[in-house]
Formats: structure tokens, sequence, C-alpha cells
């Protein structure tokens, strides 16, 4: 299975997971930092203050993603690196890190992928009300073009965001998430506000490659997990509908089409009201992109649950039950779902036609052991070899699949489960930081060196 000659090899990673130093160069505190620090938030009481040093460790870093021949790395910009308060003045030192990080990159042939925001608001911002704060789009669009004015004659692919569904449901709508808010109506003003900023921002990153990243998945029954051919019933192809709406429309439709889906527009009606949404918004959120990032790690499979309220972090999904899927899983507890992801990216790129597509995240946590100074992480080498299959036969299908991002370069700190949950194809030995390349990694470089499987 050999790619296109110019098809993109990478691997990601994001700011708070693995920077640690949140307090040197003038860093100011990010809404991460406050909940990782709220007792009962985050698995072991973990936090991002050191994750894997990668803020004084990034030349060696960037050294591995030279041995593995990577040719593009994801990374993302803390913004209150940058602008400690979330506007004014930029500050210098948080500005050089991102610069000498380019320049290593540059120089060891890798090319940079930025995204601008990878969950880490500034605090400051939040304080005023964070992304239900319709001005926050504003602050948004002045940070991303302080940063490209600086980057941007070396970067020229960004991202905007990284996964507005997840910031507003999961950190306005269950309080999975930073910052810990637990209210429908907020979530739902907060993913439009995301996305206004995210459309302020694609107009100020020009001459650059710009795209959304998303994170989505195949809507299905149980029985479609294993068989596409399974015809659901009535029902549950309504709430196949309805939640594909919500994961993956009401993000890409007002990006790319500057429409919202009605499912979208009901849900708001009954949480909280739709006047947050202003005449000429959807055209500003409408803003030209070139690509559109897809983080794929399993299917949502859901089946009709007549009489079930909305989840919290799914306003909208009355009456759906989301169920399990009839396969294997990772340390997460996800589906291992492979042929999900070319299901998912014919669909979107048959949907979407308009922008290219690139997996911008695929992986998977299991529970590694170091022996003889290596790790054996045959489970997740399967699960990349099964899914990179499948990315091939998306591209066999006619999608314009640019590239592949492995999630994630390091072990890194994953969120509300801390460091227990390993997602790297390097092994980071936390209290030491000795990286080891697993046996995926040393798999991978092979996969990138021909290209192919
Ligand atoms: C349902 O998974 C989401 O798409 C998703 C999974 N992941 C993500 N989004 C985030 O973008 C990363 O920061 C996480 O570390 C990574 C692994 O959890």
């Amino acid at each position: 299975m050999i790619f296109p000659e110019d098809f993109v090899w990478g691997a990601a990673t994001a700011s708070y997971q693995i920077e640690g130093a949140v307090k040197e160069d003038g860093r100011g505190q990010s809404i991460w930092d406050t909940f990782s620090h709220t007792p009962g938030k985050v698995v072991d009481g973990d936090t991002g203050d050191v994750a894997c040093d990668h803020y004084h460790r990034y030349k060696d870093d960037i050294g591995l993603m030279r041995e593995l021949r990577l040719g593009a790395y994801r990374f993302s910009i803390a913004w209150p690196r940058i602008q400690p308060d979330g506007a004014g003045p930029v500050n210098p030192r948080g500005l050089a890190f991102y610069d000498k990080l380019v320049d290593e990159l540059l120089a060891a042939e890798i090319s940079p992928y930025a995204t601008l925001y990878h969950w880490d608001l500034p605090q400051a911002l939040e304080d005023r009300g964070g992304w239900t704060n319709r001005d926050t789009a504003y602050r948004f669009a002045d940070y991303a073009a302080a940063v490209h004015d600086r980057l941007g004659d070396r970067v020229h692919t960004w991202a905007t965001l990284n996964e507005p569904w997840v910031s507003a449901y999961l950190g306005y709508g269950n309080g999975v998430h930073a910052p810990g808010r637990r209210d429908p109506a907020e979530a739902m003003r907060s993913a439009h506000h995301l996305l206004l900023g995210h459309g302020l921002a694609a107009r100020r990153l020009r001459p650059g490659t710009v795209m959304l990243v998303v994170n989505s998945a195949p809507v299905l029954t149980p029985a479609q997990v294993g068989d596409p051919s399974a015809v659901p019933s009535e029902a549950d192809a309504a709430a196949v509908h309805r939640i594909h709406a919500l994961l993956t429309r009401q993000f890409l439709d007002p990006a790319v089409h500057g429409t919202y889906p009605a499912e979208v527009l009901e849900a708001a009606a009954r949480n909280g009201g739709t006047e947050h949404i202003r005449d000429g918004d959807l055209a500003l959120i409408n803003a030209p992109i070139d690509l559109i990032g897809i983080n794929y790690y399993n299917p949502c499979v859901v089946e009709s649950g007549p009489g079930l309220p909305a989840d919290a972090a799914w306003p909208g999904s009355e009456d759906v039950r989301f169920a399990a899927a009839d396969a294997p899983t990772t340390a997460m507890g996800w589906p291992i779902v492979p042929d999900g992801l070319s299901r998912l990216l014919i669909r979107l790129s048959h949907d979407y036609p308009e922008v290219g597509l690139m997996v911008t995240e695929n992986g998977a946590a299991f529970d590694d052991v170091v022996e003889n100074g290596r790790v054996h992480d045959a489970d997740r080498l399967a699960y990349l070899d099964g899914h990179l299959r499948e990315v091939w036969r998306a591209v066999q299908a006619g999608a314009d699949l640019r590239g592949y991002l492995v999630w994630s370069l390091l072990d890194n700190f994953e969120w509300a489960e801390g460091y227990r949950r390993r997602f790297g194809i390097v092994h980071v030995d936390y209290p030491t930081q000795t990286r080891v390349l697993k046996d995926s990694a040393l798999w991978y470089r092979d996969v990138i060196a021909r290209n192919g499987l």
C-alpha cells in the first residue's frame, strides 16, 4: 500500500500537554493550570506544571523527530505565553520560544504545523466569561494575527482551533475539561464564539494554508459498527442523523458552507436561545479554509432511547442512547474500529468537496512496559497499522487526503486522565524525562521511509 508521492507523514502534540515551564518567561495562567490544580479534576492530581519538559528539551525532541524522518510536526502555541492576560502587548520571551522551535524544525527539514488554540485559554479571559463571552473571539483573532506576524514567514500551515466541540461541550457542558462549567446553554454559546474566533482568525493567517481541526467520527448504530450494510430502524436512523449534526456538522457546515444545521438551531432554541447568533456571524465564520483536520479515534455509536434526557455534553441529544460497540478497546475504553476512519473520510470528502482533508490526530493509549530499554507496544502498532490501511483505502476511494499525523509523538499529560494514559510512540519516563522510541515509533519510521505499508 503506497501513498501518493506528496503525502505528508507527521506527528502531533499540544502545548499544555508537553511543555511544562508553566511559570517561565512571562507565561500567564491558563484555564488548564487552574483546572488541573483544582482537587478532584485530574486523576492522581496530575498537572501540566512539568509534563515532558519540552520547553527545555525541544531540541532533543526535534532530534527524535528527525530520527523518525517526520515530514511535519503539529504543535500548539500556548496563548498565555504570547499574551499572558489574553490581550494587549505580546510577551517577547514567550514568542521567542516558538521562534526558536520553528527554526529548529526547519533546520531538521520538518514542516511546522501550528495550532493556535489547543484548549489553554488565558485564565484572565475566562475570568471575563471565557468562550461564553463574544469578545473572546475577537481577542483570539488578535492573538492569531500577532503570532502570524512573527512566524508567518516560516510557518505556512495553520490550524485555528483544535476540536471546538471538546472545548465547548466538555469545558462548558459537562465540565469534564477546563474550565469545568456545566451549562448546556453556555456550551452552545461557547461553540458559536469559538467558530466566530476561527472565522475572524482565518482571515488573518493568509497567505498561509488554513485549517479547522475537528474531532469527528462516523455515527453508527451498534449493528452498523460491524456491518456497514445493516439497515437501522427509522428511530435509530434519526438518532444517527441528529448526533452527526451535533458532533460534526455543527462545526463544518458553518465553516465550509456558512450555515448551521437545523438540529443545532433547534437545540440552541431549547438551551438558552439563539440571540448569540447575530446577523452576519455565519458570513464571518465562513472564511475560506483550505483543509479540514480530522482527529479520529473511534466511531460514535448511538441508538434511539425514547424518553432519555439529553446528555449534558450533547444539548439536543434527547431520546438518544450512546451505546457500546462490539469491538476490542484501548486503555481509554474506546472501541477499536479501523474502518470507521475510512468511512468517515469518504463521507466528509463527499460532504465537503471544496476542501482537502488531513488526519491531524489518530492514535491509541495502551499500558506500556519498558523492558531492557525497549517498549514492545504491539497493540499500539497494530492499531496504527489497521488505521493506516483505512487511510490508504480512503485515498483509493478518491478522498483528497493530504497527510496523516499520529497522536502523539510523546507520552504526555492526557487532560483529565493525567499521566496514566500513554498515547506516545515515544515513551517518556517522567521522573527522569528519558525518552525511549517504542516499537511503534520504529515501525512508523519505516512506514515513512517506504511511504506506505
Ligand atoms: C474522542 O477523542 C478526541 O477526538 C480526542 C482525543 N485526543 C484529543 N481529542 C486531543 O486533541 C488531544 O489533546 C488528546 O490528547 C487526544 C487523546 O485523548
